[in-house]
């Protein structure tokens, strides 16, 4: 597969291209409903106890917003803001170090919390149930280990893979909150938001074009958003229509549902070379030459959301939406009727 175009990506963007849209505030963050209202309660909660909020684990997709949430987190309870990933912390030590400097009650963020190294993972243990560190001094016979009594804290992890976080891990979160695709209607705030933000003028139906095809992200639709007003720059004096943004959105590859090109090569494989499925994911991979990370992360996650495909135990198989969108017909079942007798 060719590399797919950055910015339609979720997951390849520096972060500092996303700061400018960031909300700050829980007020200002649009969706999630759920999660926002739970958070609040908890928040609300921890400030008036004075103490550090319970440990809280954001899972979802990319670009749904699980780090701004943390970031805001730590606003709305007034206090400090540590940031880490689990790759970044080889060594027990690193991890050893920065929950030694935190303050009281400050939040850690941990992105990629899946990918923490074992050794990294135990000590992670102690400090999230007790706020407690046992560090092993020395080696050999003379190795002794010390306890070190850390400030309280609030861990905040973030995953795009809630199957890959081992179950100790995941039971020393307090709150575990799964973040879902945006609504059209939610998306179509978030465009008009950061379109304000952008200072650049939007039509009403302009907006709702992008957020239709924003394969429910965020992330996607400030992108696409900053894509579309380079049109209206050069070729639409400066302001986004909804025939402009189609218009865009057509060329860079977009499709009516926001699906982009390689979502389109998953599922004209499935329908060309596999009659539609079941197909294994293994074989996908091989054949899409991409990895079986992105494809379970990134890729399928908003199909199956949109009833595109559907997985099976025997592995992933079209459905009639698909054969739909792509303007194909679905072969017959081997022995279905043809009800129609033609
Ligand atoms: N509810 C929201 N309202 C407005 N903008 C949002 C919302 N959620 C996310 N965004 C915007 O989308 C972008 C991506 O959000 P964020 O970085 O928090 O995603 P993420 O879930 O951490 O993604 P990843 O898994 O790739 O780390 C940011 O620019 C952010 O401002
Ligand atoms: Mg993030």
């Amino acid at each position: 597969m060719t590399e797919p175009d950055p910015t339609l990506r979720p997951e390849t963007m520096p972060e500092d291209f996303d700061r400018a849209l960031r909300p700050q505030m829980l007020e200002d963050f649009v969706g999630q409903a759920e999660a926002r209202s739970n958070l609040r309660v908890f928040i609300q909660s921890a400030r008036t106890r004075a103490e550090a909020m319970d440990h809280t684990l954001f899972h979802g997709p990319p670009g749904l917003g699980k780090t701004t949430l943390a970031q805001i987190m730590s606003r709305e309870l007034g206090v400090g803001f540590r940031m880490t990933s689990g790759p970044v912390l080889a060594k027990a030590g690193d991890l050893a170090a920065i929950l030694t400097n935190l303050e009281r009650n400050d939040v850690l963020f941990i992105d990629e919390i899946h990918r923490l190294n074992p050794a990294v993972e135990e000590v992670l243990y102690p400090a999230m149930e007790d706020f407690e560190l046992d560090l092993v001094i020395g080696e050999g016979p003379a190795a002794r280990t010390v306890r070190i009594e850390l400030q309280p804290f609030t861990l905040v992890g973030a995953t795009t893979r809630l199957g890959l976080l081992t179950t100790p891990l995941r039971d020393r979160f307090g709150i575990p909150t799964r973040l879902n695709f945006y609504t059209i209607d939610e998306l179509e705030i978030i465009v008009s938001g950061n379109a304000r933000k952008l200072g650049v003028t939007v039509e009403g139906d302009g907006a709702m074009e992008i957020a239709k095809r924003s394969r429910g992200t965020p992330r996607i639709a400030g992108r696409l958003l900053r894509r579309v007003v380079d049109f209206a720059v050069v070729e639409g004096g400066g302001v986004v229509t909804q025939k402009l943004a189609d218009n865009a959105l057509t060329r860079l590859g977009v499709d009516s549902l926001g699906l982009d090109g390689a979502d389109r090569r998953y599922l004209r494989l499935i329908a060309e070379n596999y009659a539609g499925g079941p197909v294994g994911i293994e074989t996908l991979s091989a054949a899409l030459s991409e990895s079986r990370d992105a494809l379970e992360e990134v890729v399928e996650p908003y199909l199956l959301q949109q009833g595109l495909i559907q997985r099976t135990p025997r592995g992933r198989m079209l459905a009639q939406k698909a054969w739909d969108h792509l303007g194909m017909a679905a072969p017959k079942a081997p022995g279905q009727s043809d009800l129609f007798g033609k």
